[in-house]
C-alpha cells in the first residue's frame, strides 16, 4: 500500500488543473489549493503582475517554495502553475507526499482556452499562440510519463472526468493519509500557516459557486460560446 497526503495535478498552461482541481476537491470534500491564488496572496499582486515585477528566476523560487509548503497538506487537491515543465528533481520530491495527476490536452483546445484570457498568463506569447502551445506541450511530453496517472481533458464532461480520476485511484493501491482533526472536527489552526491560506480563509477557496459551475461545465462547447462574447 503506498500512503500519501494529498493529489496534486500538474501539466501544461491551460490544461485544465484549476478547474478540475477545484472539482475534485468538491467531491472529495478535500481542501483546494492554487499555487497560483497562494501566490497573489502572498504578493498581494495579480499573477502576471508578479511575474513583470519580479522576473523569471524569482518567480520560480517562490512557485517552489509555495510547493514545498503545500505538498505537505493532508487531503487537499493541489493546482499547480503550468508555465514550466516540472524538473524531474522536483517531481520526485512531491511524489513523496503527492500522487500527481497529469493534466494534458490536446493543441487546439489549449489553444482555445489561453485565448479567453488574453494577458492572464505572462510568459504566453499571444501574438503566436499556435506555435507557443506547440513547444510548451513537447516540453512537458517527459514530465507526463512520470505522473501517478495522466488525464487528457480535450474532450469530455467534467464529472466524467472527475469518476474516471476516482477509479484510478481505486485500482491503484493509495491511501490517503487523513487530516488531524480536533474534538469538534475542525482544522487544527498550526496545519496550515495562515500565509499560504489562499482567498476564503481557513485554508479553502470560498466555492459558494463551485455547483453551478459544476452544472455549466458539462462541456467544452458550451464554455466557448459563453467566452466568445466577452472575447470576440
Ligand atoms: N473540460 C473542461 N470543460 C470546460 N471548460 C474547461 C475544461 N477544462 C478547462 N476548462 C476551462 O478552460 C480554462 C482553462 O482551464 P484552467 O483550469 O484555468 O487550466 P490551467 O489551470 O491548467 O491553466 C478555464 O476557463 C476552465 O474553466
Ligand atoms: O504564463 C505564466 O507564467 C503562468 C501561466 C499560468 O499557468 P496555468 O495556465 O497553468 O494556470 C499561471 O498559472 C502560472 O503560474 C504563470
Ligand atoms: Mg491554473
Amino acid at each position: 500500500m503506498i500512503i500519501k497526503r494529498n493529489i496534486m495535478l500538474i501539466g501544461s498552461m491551460g490544461s485544465g488543473k484549476s478547474h478540475f482541481g477545484r472539482n475534485l476537491a468538491e467531491r472529495k470534500g478535500w481542501q483546494f489549493v492554487d499555487t497560483d491564488r497562494v501566490l497573489e496572496d502572498r504578493f498581494g499582486l495579480p499573477i502576471a503582475d508578479i511575474y513583470k515585477k519580479i522576473g523569471e528566476k524569482a518567480f520560480r523560487r517562490a512557485e517552489m517554495d509555495v510547493l514545498k509548503k503545500v505538498c505537505l497538506y493532508h487531503e487537499a487537491v493541489i493546482s499547480v502553475g503550468g508555465n514550466f515543465p516540472i524538473e524531474h528533481r522536483t517531481l520526485k520530491i512531491l511524489k513523496k507526499y503527492s500522487y500527481i495527476i497529469g493534466i494534458r490536452a490536446a493543441q487546439f483546445r489549449i489553444v482555445s482556452r489561453v485565448n479567453r484570457r488574453i494577458g492572464k498568463r505572462p510568459t504566453m506569447d499571444y501574438t503566436n499562440v499556435n506555435s507557443f502551445v506547440h513547444t510548451m506541450i513537447q516540453s512537458w511530453k517527459p514530465v507526463y510519463k512520470q505522473c501517478d496517472y495522466v488525464l487528457d481533458t480535450t474532450n469530455g464532461r467534467t464529472f466524467d472526468f472527475m469518476q474516471r480520476i476516482e477509479k484510478a485511484l481505486e485500482t491503484s493501491a493509495v491511501q490517503f493519509k487523513a487530516r488531524r482533526r480536533s474534538k469538534d472536527n475542525t482544522i487544527p489552526s498550526d496545519a496550515i500557516s495562515k500565509q499560504d491560506i489562499p482567498r476564503g480563509g481557513n485554508g479553502y477557496e470560498k466555492n459558494r459557486n463551485i455547483n453551478k459551475r459544476w452544472r455549466r461545465t458539462g462541456n467544452e462547447r458550451r464554455h466557448s460560446g459563453r467566452y466568445k462574447k466577452s472575447n470576440p
